[in-house]
């Protein structure tokens, strides 16, 4: 384990199956409404949850990428900036936004809300994590890998300071990384 994490949340075998679990009913939803999803990432906490999850699809999905900012630290900083939009046209497509962690739901809003501006047939949501008590938004993920408490986590893709993005696992950062 590394030096910094206080605790595992969620081991990489965990998620391995859970991807697995994810995308077997992802295939049978979109297979029963006769939709093929446009697999959306944001970027770049979403890319490890992705590059797993889409291999577990069996469609003939396509993929993009945004990238969003929100976060500076521990910190959401309200607002959340475009860095890069999608290469592809939204305009009549089922979207699938492939998240790592909902955390306030800003970002998701937010998101949601340009998708639909760009005239989107439907905004579906995809997340490893849901961290429901830090709400503030009323938004909610369509299909979640796990419930988390209110703690700071990293890894798999999630990051302080743009750190520990590529542990195999989901742990909590230890508060004396950060206070
Ligand atoms: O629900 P919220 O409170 O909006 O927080 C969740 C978002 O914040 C993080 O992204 P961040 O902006 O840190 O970018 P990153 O993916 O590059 O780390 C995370 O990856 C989610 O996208
Ligand atoms: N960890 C890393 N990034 C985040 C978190 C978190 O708990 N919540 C929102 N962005
Ligand atoms: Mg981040």
């Amino acid at each position: 384990m590394h030096k910094d994490v206080a605790e595992v949340l969620v081991s990489r075998e965990e998620i391995h199956e859970k991807c697995i679990e994810l995308g077997k009913k992802i295939t049978e939803d979109y297979t029963a409404k006769g939709e093929i999803p446009l697999l959306v990432g944001l970027l770049s906490g979403s890319v490890p949850f992705m590059s797993e999850l889409m291999k577990n699809i069996e469609m003939d999905i396509c993929i993009d990428f945004m990238d969003v900012s929100s976060y500076d630290g521990t910190t959401s900083v309200g607002s959340i900036r475009i860095d890069k939009d999608l290469s592809t046209s939204a305009a009549d497509r089922s979207i699938l936004l492939v998240e790592d962690i909902v955390d306030t739901g800003k970002t998701l809003l937010e998101v949601k809300r340009m998708l639909a501006n760009k005239g989107a047939k439907e905004v579906k949501v995809v997340s490893l994590l849901d961290k429901p008590e830090r709400r503030t938004e009323d938004v909610v993920a369509d299909y979640v890998g796990f419930t988390i408490k209110n703690e700071f986590v990293i890894g798999y893709g999630l990051d302080y300071n743009q750190k520990y993005r590529n542990l195999p696992y989901v742990g909590v950062l230890k508060r004396e990384v950060y206070e």
